[in-house]
Protein backbone atom coordinates (compact mmCIF):
# COMPACT_ATOMS: atom_id res chain seq x y z
CA UNK A 1 0.00 0.00 0.00
CA UNK A 2 1.49 3.56 -0.95
CA UNK A 3 2.12 5.34 2.04
CA UNK A 4 -0.25 8.70 2.79
CA UNK A 5 1.78 10.20 5.13
CA UNK A 6 2.26 13.54 4.29
CA UNK A 7 6.11 13.62 6.03
CA UNK A 8 8.64 11.85 4.48
CA UNK A 9 10.60 10.04 6.72
CA UNK A 10 13.84 11.86 5.83
CA UNK A 11 12.63 14.77 6.86
CA UNK A 12 12.82 16.40 10.21
CA UNK A 13 8.90 17.31 10.76
CA UNK A 14 9.73 20.93 11.25
CA UNK A 15 11.99 21.45 8.14
CA UNK A 16 9.32 20.33 5.70
CA UNK A 17 8.67 22.34 2.54
CA UNK A 18 5.30 21.15 1.37
CA UNK A 19 4.90 21.71 -2.02
CA UNK A 20 1.90 21.93 -4.18
CA UNK A 21 0.22 22.28 -8.10
CA UNK A 22 -2.40 24.06 -8.44
CA UNK A 23 -4.51 25.19 -11.33
CA UNK A 24 -4.10 29.04 -11.92
CA UNK A 25 -8.05 29.44 -11.36
CA UNK A 26 -8.47 28.36 -8.21
CA UNK A 27 -9.91 31.71 -6.02
CA UNK A 28 -7.30 32.56 -3.36
CA UNK A 29 -4.85 29.61 -3.32
CA UNK A 30 -2.25 31.71 -1.16
CA UNK A 31 -4.98 32.66 1.24
CA UNK A 32 -6.06 29.12 1.87
CA UNK A 33 -2.98 27.75 1.66
CA UNK A 34 0.02 28.67 3.51
CA UNK A 35 2.38 27.35 6.55
CA UNK A 36 -0.50 29.64 9.04
CA UNK A 37 -3.69 27.85 7.77
CA UNK A 38 -1.85 24.49 7.10
CA UNK A 39 -0.20 23.94 10.75
CA UNK A 40 3.51 24.86 10.61
CA UNK A 41 3.86 21.13 12.04
CA UNK A 42 3.36 19.43 8.46
CA UNK A 43 5.32 22.31 6.43
CA UNK A 44 7.52 25.09 7.50
CA UNK A 45 7.45 26.29 3.72
CA UNK A 46 4.42 25.82 1.23
CA UNK A 47 5.17 25.94 -2.10
CA UNK A 48 2.76 26.78 -4.55
CA UNK A 49 3.38 26.35 -8.22
CA UNK A 50 0.21 27.83 -10.17
CA UNK A 51 -0.24 26.31 -13.67
CA UNK A 52 -3.20 26.53 -16.26
CA UNK A 53 -5.15 23.64 -15.60
CA UNK A 54 -4.70 22.52 -19.06
CA UNK A 55 -1.07 22.67 -18.83
CA UNK A 56 -0.41 20.16 -15.77
CA UNK A 57 1.13 17.55 -17.73
CA UNK A 58 2.68 14.53 -17.02
CA UNK A 59 6.16 15.81 -17.43
CA UNK A 60 5.23 18.48 -15.11
CA UNK A 61 4.62 16.63 -12.14
CA UNK A 62 7.24 13.98 -13.06
CA UNK A 63 9.50 16.73 -12.41
CA UNK A 64 8.40 18.50 -9.62
CA UNK A 65 7.05 15.43 -7.57
CA UNK A 66 4.52 17.54 -5.59
CA UNK A 67 2.65 16.46 -2.62
CA UNK A 68 -0.47 17.97 -3.34
CA UNK A 69 -2.54 18.57 -6.59
CA UNK A 70 -5.47 21.21 -6.76
CA UNK A 71 -7.26 21.41 -9.85
CA UNK A 72 -10.73 22.49 -10.85
CA UNK A 73 -12.42 21.03 -14.14
CA UNK A 74 -10.11 20.68 -17.41
CA UNK A 75 -6.88 18.73 -15.54
CA UNK A 76 -7.85 15.11 -16.40
CA UNK A 77 -6.26 12.90 -13.61
CA UNK A 78 -5.49 9.48 -14.43
CA UNK A 79 -3.24 7.20 -15.00
CA UNK A 80 -1.83 8.55 -17.52
CA UNK A 81 -1.00 12.03 -15.79
CA UNK A 82 0.32 10.61 -12.38
CA UNK A 83 2.23 7.02 -13.58
CA UNK A 84 5.49 8.98 -13.32
CA UNK A 85 4.60 10.49 -10.00
CA UNK A 86 5.14 8.94 -6.74
CA UNK A 87 4.73 12.08 -4.41
CA UNK A 88 1.34 13.30 -4.69
CA UNK A 89 -0.54 11.85 -1.82
CA UNK A 90 -3.43 14.37 -1.90
CA UNK A 91 -5.34 15.49 -5.16
CA UNK A 92 -8.45 18.04 -4.32
CA UNK A 93 -11.24 19.62 -7.50
CA UNK A 94 -12.05 22.52 -6.41
CA UNK A 95 -15.12 22.00 -8.55
CA UNK A 96 -18.83 19.78 -8.24
CA UNK A 97 -18.35 18.00 -11.41
CA UNK A 98 -15.52 14.82 -11.45
CA UNK A 99 -16.20 13.46 -14.62
CA UNK A 100 -12.39 14.05 -15.33
CA UNK A 101 -11.03 11.83 -12.10
CA UNK A 102 -10.16 8.03 -12.34
CA UNK A 103 -11.24 7.92 -8.74
CA UNK A 104 -10.92 4.28 -8.53
CA UNK A 105 -7.39 4.71 -9.69
CA UNK A 106 -6.50 7.34 -7.19
CA UNK A 107 -7.99 4.56 -4.26
CA UNK A 108 -5.80 1.84 -5.93
CA UNK A 109 -2.42 4.29 -5.64
CA UNK A 110 -4.42 5.12 -1.91
CA UNK A 111 -4.37 9.30 -2.85
CA UNK A 112 -7.10 11.39 -1.23
CA UNK A 113 -9.21 12.79 -3.47
CA UNK A 114 -11.61 15.40 -2.67
CA UNK A 115 -14.03 17.64 -4.61
CA UNK A 116 -16.56 20.80 -3.73
CA UNK A 117 -19.81 19.08 -3.90
CA UNK A 118 -22.32 21.79 -4.08
CA UNK A 119 -19.89 24.50 -3.71
CA UNK A 120 -21.85 26.80 -6.53
CA UNK A 121 -25.07 24.72 -6.80
CA UNK A 122 -26.79 28.41 -5.80
CA UNK A 123 -24.90 30.16 -8.61
CA UNK A 124 -25.95 27.59 -11.12
CA UNK A 125 -29.47 27.96 -10.10
CA UNK A 126 -29.67 31.19 -10.28
CA UNK A 127 -27.91 31.07 -13.58
CA UNK A 128 -30.85 29.54 -14.99
CA UNK A 129 -33.41 31.28 -13.26
CA UNK A 130 -31.80 34.17 -14.78
CA UNK A 131 -31.84 32.69 -18.38
CA UNK A 132 -35.48 31.85 -18.03
CA UNK A 133 -36.85 35.07 -17.56
CA UNK A 134 -34.26 37.34 -19.24
CA UNK A 135 -35.81 35.58 -22.39
CA UNK A 136 -39.59 34.82 -21.40
CA UNK A 137 -40.40 37.87 -18.85
CA UNK A 138 -43.87 36.73 -19.36
CA UNK A 139 -43.47 33.97 -17.04
CA UNK A 140 -42.93 37.12 -13.96
CA UNK A 141 -46.90 37.06 -14.08
CA UNK A 142 -47.27 33.23 -15.61
CA UNK A 143 -47.11 29.67 -14.03
CA UNK A 144 -44.60 28.13 -15.89
CA UNK A 145 -43.71 24.35 -15.97
CA UNK A 146 -40.07 23.84 -15.31
CA UNK A 147 -38.55 20.43 -16.35
CA UNK A 148 -35.24 19.65 -14.31
CA UNK A 149 -33.69 16.24 -14.79
CA UNK A 150 -30.71 15.75 -12.14
CA UNK A 151 -32.54 16.50 -8.59
CA UNK A 152 -29.31 16.76 -6.69
CA UNK A 153 -27.91 19.69 -5.02
CA UNK A 154 -28.40 22.01 -8.37
CA UNK A 155 -31.51 20.94 -9.34
CA UNK A 156 -33.37 20.48 -5.60
CA UNK A 157 -31.84 24.51 -5.32
CA UNK A 158 -33.46 25.42 -8.43
CA UNK A 159 -36.18 23.13 -7.86
CA UNK A 160 -36.94 25.29 -4.56
CA UNK A 161 -36.38 28.82 -6.49
CA UNK A 162 -39.12 27.70 -9.04
CA UNK A 163 -41.35 26.54 -6.48
CA UNK A 164 -40.76 30.75 -4.58
CA UNK A 165 -41.75 32.08 -7.71
CA UNK A 166 -45.22 29.72 -8.12
CA UNK A 167 -43.85 27.65 -10.97
CA UNK A 168 -44.73 23.96 -11.57
CA UNK A 169 -41.82 21.59 -10.86
CA UNK A 170 -41.69 18.35 -13.25
CA UNK A 171 -38.51 16.33 -11.70
CA UNK A 172 -37.00 13.75 -13.22
CA UNK A 173 -33.88 11.92 -11.31
CA UNK A 174 -33.98 7.74 -11.61
CA UNK A 175 -31.56 7.40 -8.49
CA UNK A 176 -33.17 9.29 -6.11
CA UNK A 177 -36.93 8.36 -4.32
CA UNK A 178 -39.75 10.20 -5.90
CA UNK A 179 -40.54 13.50 -3.91
CA UNK A 180 -42.55 16.77 -3.79
CA UNK A 181 -40.07 17.68 -6.84
CA UNK A 182 -38.88 13.98 -8.14
CA UNK A 183 -42.40 13.32 -9.54
CA UNK A 184 -42.00 12.39 -13.28
CA UNK A 185 -41.20 10.50 -15.79
CA UNK A 186 -37.98 11.41 -18.45
CA UNK A 187 -40.88 11.04 -20.96
CA UNK A 188 -43.09 13.40 -18.69
CA UNK A 189 -40.60 16.00 -18.53
CA UNK A 190 -39.23 15.98 -22.26
CA UNK A 191 -43.33 16.57 -23.53
CA UNK A 192 -44.85 18.18 -20.56
CA UNK A 193 -42.56 21.80 -19.65
CA UNK A 194 -42.28 24.86 -20.84
CA UNK A 195 -38.46 24.86 -20.01
CA UNK A 196 -36.11 22.48 -19.07
CA UNK A 197 -32.72 22.14 -17.46
CA UNK A 198 -30.13 19.99 -17.36
CA UNK A 199 -28.34 18.89 -13.92
CA UNK A 200 -26.72 15.91 -14.65
CA UNK A 201 -23.36 14.55 -13.55
CA UNK A 202 -21.70 12.72 -17.07
CA UNK A 203 -21.97 9.11 -17.04
CA UNK A 204 -21.63 6.90 -19.73
CA UNK A 205 -22.57 2.88 -20.25
CA UNK A 206 -19.20 1.56 -19.54
CA UNK A 207 -15.34 2.57 -18.17
CA UNK A 208 -14.86 5.33 -15.65
CA UNK A 209 -18.09 7.21 -14.81
CA UNK A 210 -20.35 3.95 -15.73
CA UNK A 211 -23.70 4.62 -14.42
CA UNK A 212 -26.71 2.13 -14.73
CA UNK A 213 -28.70 5.41 -16.39
CA UNK A 214 -25.81 6.98 -18.47
CA UNK A 215 -26.05 10.76 -19.13
CA UNK A 216 -24.19 11.09 -22.06
CA UNK A 217 -26.58 12.45 -24.62
CA UNK A 218 -28.90 11.81 -22.59
CA UNK A 219 -30.95 14.71 -24.96
CA UNK A 220 -30.21 13.18 -28.66
CA UNK A 221 -32.36 13.25 -31.70
CA UNK A 222 -35.37 10.99 -30.53
CA UNK A 223 -35.73 13.27 -26.86
CA UNK A 224 -35.70 16.57 -28.86
CA UNK A 225 -38.08 15.24 -31.58
CA UNK A 226 -40.74 14.49 -28.58
CA UNK A 227 -40.16 17.82 -26.86
CA UNK A 228 -42.18 20.71 -28.11
CA UNK A 229 -40.66 23.27 -30.43
CA UNK A 230 -41.44 25.97 -27.64
CA UNK A 231 -39.84 24.52 -24.88
CA UNK A 232 -36.73 26.33 -23.94
CA UNK A 233 -33.47 23.86 -23.22
CA UNK A 234 -30.90 24.82 -20.79
CA UNK A 235 -27.47 22.85 -20.36
CA UNK A 236 -25.46 23.74 -17.44
CA UNK A 237 -24.79 20.46 -16.67
CA UNK A 238 -21.29 19.10 -18.87
CA UNK A 239 -21.77 19.37 -22.94
CA UNK A 240 -21.78 15.87 -24.04
CA UNK A 241 -25.03 15.15 -22.22
CA UNK A 242 -26.55 16.69 -25.15
CA UNK A 243 -26.06 15.33 -28.50
CA UNK A 244 -24.59 18.52 -30.41
CA UNK A 245 -25.44 17.43 -33.97
CA UNK A 246 -29.42 16.57 -33.36
CA UNK A 247 -29.43 19.47 -31.01
CA UNK A 248 -28.12 21.55 -34.33
CA UNK A 249 -30.42 19.46 -36.51
CA UNK A 250 -33.54 20.23 -34.18
CA UNK A 251 -33.17 23.77 -34.32
CA UNK A 252 -33.01 24.14 -37.96
CA UNK A 253 -36.00 22.64 -37.70
CA UNK A 254 -37.92 23.80 -34.72
CA UNK A 255 -36.12 27.21 -34.01
CA UNK A 256 -35.79 26.59 -30.41
CA UNK A 257 -34.89 28.46 -27.95
CA UNK A 258 -31.45 27.02 -26.10
CA UNK A 259 -29.34 28.58 -23.45
CA UNK A 260 -25.98 26.84 -23.51
CA UNK A 261 -23.42 27.06 -21.00
CA UNK A 262 -21.37 23.56 -21.51
CA UNK A 263 -20.65 22.07 -25.13
CA UNK A 264 -19.75 19.11 -26.72
CA UNK A 265 -16.80 19.89 -27.79
CA UNK A 266 -15.67 22.61 -24.97
CA UNK A 267 -13.74 24.93 -25.22
CA UNK A 268 -13.68 25.22 -29.17
CA UNK A 269 -17.45 26.30 -30.32
CA UNK A 270 -17.93 26.58 -33.99
CA UNK A 271 -19.70 29.77 -35.40
CA UNK A 272 -22.19 27.53 -36.60
CA UNK A 273 -23.91 26.10 -33.43
CA UNK A 274 -23.17 29.76 -31.88
CA UNK A 275 -25.23 31.06 -34.09
CA UNK A 276 -27.85 29.11 -33.52
CA UNK A 277 -28.17 29.15 -29.53
CA UNK A 278 -30.22 32.12 -27.84
CA UNK A 279 -27.97 32.72 -25.01
CA UNK A 280 -24.19 31.05 -24.96
CA UNK A 281 -21.82 31.16 -22.15
CA UNK A 282 -18.57 29.89 -21.48
CA UNK A 283 -18.90 27.42 -19.04
CA UNK A 284 -19.25 30.16 -16.07
CA UNK A 285 -22.45 29.33 -14.52
CA UNK A 286 -21.39 28.28 -11.22
CA UNK A 287 -18.53 31.50 -11.46
CA UNK A 288 -19.23 33.75 -8.85
CA UNK A 289 -17.39 34.84 -5.78
CA UNK A 290 -19.01 32.73 -3.71
CA UNK A 291 -19.13 29.75 -5.77
CA UNK A 292 -15.55 29.84 -6.30
CA UNK A 293 -14.23 30.36 -2.78
CA UNK A 294 -16.47 27.99 -1.50
CA UNK A 295 -14.68 25.59 -3.85
CA UNK A 296 -11.44 26.37 -2.27
CA UNK A 297 -12.52 26.42 1.14
CA UNK A 298 -14.11 22.49 0.36
CA UNK A 299 -10.85 21.49 -0.65
CA UNK A 300 -8.66 23.32 2.21
CA UNK A 301 -10.99 21.69 4.78
CA UNK A 302 -10.42 18.72 3.04
CA UNK A 303 -7.22 18.79 3.23
CA UNK A 304 -6.96 19.83 6.91
CA UNK A 305 -8.99 16.96 7.98
CA UNK A 306 -5.82 14.92 6.24
CA UNK A 307 -3.58 16.92 8.32
CA UNK A 308 -5.98 16.68 11.74
CA UNK A 309 -5.50 20.47 12.18
CA UNK A 310 -8.59 22.42 12.53
CA UNK A 311 -8.97 25.02 9.41
CA UNK A 312 -8.54 28.10 10.16
CA UNK A 313 -9.86 30.37 7.33
CA UNK A 314 -13.45 30.74 6.71
CA UNK A 315 -14.05 31.81 2.82
CA UNK A 316 -16.52 34.75 5.11
CA UNK A 317 -13.32 36.55 6.26
CA UNK A 318 -12.88 37.06 2.40
CA UNK A 319 -15.61 37.67 1.18
CA UNK A 320 -17.26 41.47 0.80
CA UNK A 321 -20.67 42.06 2.29
CA UNK A 322 -24.00 40.89 0.17
CA UNK A 323 -26.52 42.85 0.63
CA UNK A 324 -28.70 40.48 -2.77
CA UNK A 325 -31.55 38.34 -1.38
CA UNK A 326 -33.74 36.66 -2.98
CA UNK A 327 -36.56 37.54 -0.56
CA UNK A 328 -36.34 41.34 -2.31
CA UNK A 329 -35.40 40.16 -6.05
CA UNK A 330 -37.89 37.48 -5.93
CA UNK A 331 -40.32 40.52 -6.60
CA UNK A 332 -38.66 42.30 -8.36
CA UNK A 333 -38.71 41.55 -12.42
CA UNK A 334 -36.27 44.72 -13.56
CA UNK A 335 -33.79 43.99 -10.75
CA UNK A 336 -33.27 40.33 -10.91
CA UNK A 337 -32.05 40.71 -14.80
CA UNK A 338 -30.45 43.28 -14.11
CA UNK A 339 -28.54 41.75 -11.13
CA UNK A 340 -27.04 39.38 -13.47
CA UNK A 341 -26.97 40.51 -17.36
CA UNK A 342 -26.34 37.25 -18.58
CA UNK A 343 -26.59 38.98 -22.09
CA UNK A 344 -23.65 41.11 -21.85
CA UNK A 345 -21.67 37.37 -21.12
CA UNK A 346 -23.38 36.12 -23.94
CA UNK A 347 -22.08 39.27 -25.96
CA UNK A 348 -18.12 38.67 -24.92
CA UNK A 349 -18.73 34.99 -26.25
CA UNK A 350 -19.83 35.80 -29.43
CA UNK A 351 -17.19 38.67 -30.10
CA UNK A 352 -14.74 36.12 -29.72
CA UNK A 353 -15.75 34.23 -33.50
CA UNK A 354 -12.69 34.39 -35.98
CA UNK A 355 -13.07 31.89 -38.92
CA UNK A 356 -15.03 30.53 -38.15
CA UNK A 357 -15.23 29.35 -34.58
CA UNK A 358 -14.21 30.43 -30.68
CA UNK A 359 -11.11 28.60 -30.46
CA UNK A 360 -10.39 27.12 -27.33
CA UNK A 361 -7.60 29.76 -26.15
CA UNK A 362 -10.27 32.59 -26.53
CA UNK A 363 -12.90 30.61 -24.67
CA UNK A 364 -10.50 29.57 -21.73
CA UNK A 365 -9.41 33.82 -21.59
CA UNK A 366 -13.07 34.70 -21.16
CA UNK A 367 -12.94 32.30 -18.03
CA UNK A 368 -9.89 33.27 -16.70
CA UNK A 369 -10.26 36.58 -17.11
CA UNK A 370 -14.25 36.83 -15.71
CA UNK A 371 -15.48 38.96 -13.80
CA UNK A 372 -17.06 36.64 -10.70
CA UNK A 373 -20.33 38.02 -10.05
CA UNK A 374 -21.78 37.61 -6.74
CA UNK A 375 -24.31 35.39 -5.34
CA UNK A 376 -27.64 36.43 -4.49
CA UNK A 377 -28.72 34.99 -1.09
CA UNK A 378 -30.88 32.72 -0.75
N1 LIG B 1 -21.70 24.99 -15.66
C1 LIG B 1 -21.11 25.04 -14.49
O1 LIG B 1 -20.46 26.00 -14.17
C2 LIG B 1 -21.28 23.91 -13.52
C3 LIG B 1 -21.06 24.18 -12.16
C4 LIG B 1 -21.24 23.14 -11.26
C5 LIG B 1 -21.60 21.85 -11.69
N2 LIG B 1 -21.79 21.64 -13.02
C6 LIG B 1 -22.22 20.29 -13.48
O2 LIG B 1 -23.51 20.03 -12.93
C7 LIG B 1 -23.59 18.66 -12.54
C8 LIG B 1 -24.64 18.48 -11.46
O3 LIG B 1 -24.24 19.13 -10.28
P1 LIG B 1 -24.92 18.81 -8.86
O4 LIG B 1 -24.18 19.61 -7.84
O5 LIG B 1 -26.37 18.97 -8.91
O6 LIG B 1 -24.54 17.28 -8.71
P2 LIG B 1 -25.20 16.20 -7.74
O7 LIG B 1 -24.31 15.02 -7.76
O8 LIG B 1 -25.55 16.82 -6.44
O9 LIG B 1 -26.58 15.84 -8.48
C9 LIG B 1 -26.65 15.18 -9.71
C10 LIG B 1 -27.95 14.41 -9.73
O10 LIG B 1 -28.13 13.84 -11.03
C11 LIG B 1 -28.79 12.60 -10.84
N3 LIG B 1 -28.66 11.76 -12.02
C12 LIG B 1 -27.63 10.96 -12.40
N4 LIG B 1 -27.90 10.35 -13.56
C13 LIG B 1 -29.13 10.79 -13.95
C14 LIG B 1 -29.95 10.52 -15.08
N5 LIG B 1 -29.58 9.66 -16.05
N6 LIG B 1 -31.14 11.17 -15.17
C15 LIG B 1 -31.54 12.03 -14.20
N7 LIG B 1 -30.82 12.28 -13.10
C16 LIG B 1 -29.61 11.68 -12.98
C17 LIG B 1 -28.16 12.01 -9.60
O11 LIG B 1 -29.00 11.03 -9.00
C18 LIG B 1 -28.00 13.25 -8.73
O12 LIG B 1 -29.09 13.41 -7.84
C19 LIG B 1 -22.15 18.34 -12.10
O13 LIG B 1 -21.87 16.97 -12.19
C20 LIG B 1 -21.30 19.16 -13.04
O14 LIG B 1 -20.95 18.37 -14.14
C21 LIG B 1 -21.63 22.63 -13.94
O1 LIG C 1 -18.24 21.08 -12.01
C1 LIG C 1 -18.08 22.26 -11.71
O2 LIG C 1 -18.02 22.63 -10.50
C2 LIG C 1 -18.00 23.32 -12.78
O3 LIG C 1 -18.18 22.81 -14.02
C3 LIG C 1 -16.86 24.25 -12.60
O4 LIG C 1 -17.38 25.49 -12.27
C4 LIG C 1 -16.01 24.47 -13.79
O5 LIG C 1 -14.69 24.39 -13.41
P1 LIG C 1 -13.53 24.98 -14.34
O6 LIG C 1 -13.94 24.65 -15.70
O7 LIG C 1 -13.42 26.38 -13.96
O8 LIG C 1 -12.29 24.28 -14.12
Amino acid sequence: MADTNFTKSTDAPNTRALTIIADINIASLNDFFNVETLGAEHAQTVNIITVAGREITAQLLADVQPDVLLIRSVTPVNAALLADNHSVKFVGSATIGTDHVDQAYLAERNIIFANAAGCSKHSVAQYVVTSILTLRPQYWQQPLVLGIIGLGNIGSTLAQYAADLGWQVLGYDPLLPESKFNNASFDEVIAQSHAISLHVPLTHTEGMNSSPYPTHHLIDGAALAAMPADTILINSARGPVIDAAALEANIDKTARQVVLDVFEHEPQITEQLLSKLTIATPHIAGYTLEGKLRGTQMIYDALCEQFNVTPTLSMHQLLPVNMYQWSELKHNADRLVKFYDIMRDDQLLRKKVSDGQVSGADFDQLRRDYHLRREWQA
